[in-house]
């Protein structure tokens, strides 16, 4: 699935203290299935994303990576099961808590500064309070001398690294990527890195989904790998590069055409 729109969901102030950080994980997918015209497409009996270094979820094309991302945003709705965020189920509350970046960004036909302003707003943050964080979002993802610039006019790299600030003005606990590099070259793919690593250790659990094995071996706390609509396994990233336990995920990983 090819995603072009930017998700990002906000809450109010007091949803941005620190104490209330973290409250949406685990997340759970129960049964969780979805079919369309009777034909299972996902089919994920029992997993758990916990709070920690970056979750990285793998497979061939079309093994349902972003059907799975989707469900878990509250986007699509499962047809069986459940997805719970922090023991509650998905709803407007707990997806207030999350944001998301696609693979292509799409932003406001506006300044990069009032892209990220309009995050800021969502994120329900007072006033007095945005433009020294609208400051701090945009240093962050080195983007402060093109404030002024129109978003759209922005290299393919610099507008990803945009999409990424503007999900993370939300401060939220979940913040899911679906193959946010995939066509950015080395440099671009660095920074977005740089980027999800900071979010990261600041305590924003990062969820993403890419077709490259460098870039698990970069980010990964632990991998979840996809195929054909099932999940083959989940472990560990030393564990899953180096003693895969799944035969697909092996062949995956060893170059072998998986089809
Ligand atoms: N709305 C839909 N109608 C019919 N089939 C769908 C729909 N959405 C997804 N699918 C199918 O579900 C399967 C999983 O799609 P999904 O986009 O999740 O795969 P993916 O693992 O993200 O693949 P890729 O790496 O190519 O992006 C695919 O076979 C796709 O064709």
């Amino acid at each position: 699935m090819r995603d072009t729109g930017q998700s990002f969901t906000g809450g109010d102030a007091r949803a941005l203290a620190p104490r209330a950080r973290g409250r949406t994980l685990p997340l759970v997918a129960r049964h969780l299935g979805y079919s369309i015209d009777g034909k299972v497409l996902l089919n994920i009996p029992d997993l758990a994303i916990h709070p920690g270094g970056p979750t990285v979820i793998m497979g061939p094309n079309g093994a349902g990576k972003s059907l799975l991302l989707r469900l878990f945003h509250g986007l699509i709705q499962p047809t069986q099961g459940e997805v719970r965020a922090g023991g509650q189920p998905l709803g407007p509350a707990t997806r207030r808590r999350q944001a998301m970046v696609f693979q292509r960004p799409v932003l406001l036909r506006r300044s990069v500064a009032a892209n990220v302003r309009f995050g800021l707003r969502r994120a329900g943050l007072p006033r007095a309070a945005r433009r020294d964080r609208l400051d701090a979002l945009l240093a962050e993802g080195d983007l402060s001398g093109k404030a002024g610039q129109l978003a759209t006019t922005l290299s393919g790299g610099e507008q990803q690294r945009l999409a990424v600030m503007r999900a993370l003005a939300t401060a939220p606990d979940i913040l899911f990527l679906d193959e946010p590099t995939s066509s950015l070259d080395p440099a671009a793919t660095q920074a977005i890195e740089d980027l999800l690593r900071r979010a990261s250790a600041q305590g924003t659990k990062i969820v993403l989904v890419t077709h490259d094995p460098g870039q698990v071996r970069r980010l990964a706390e632990d991998v979840v790998f996809l195929h054909r609509g099932q999940m083959a396994e989940q472990s560990p990233v030393d564990r899953f590069l180096s003693d895969a336990r799944s035969a697909a995920a092996r062949d995956f990983l060893s170059g072998d055409l998986l089809v």
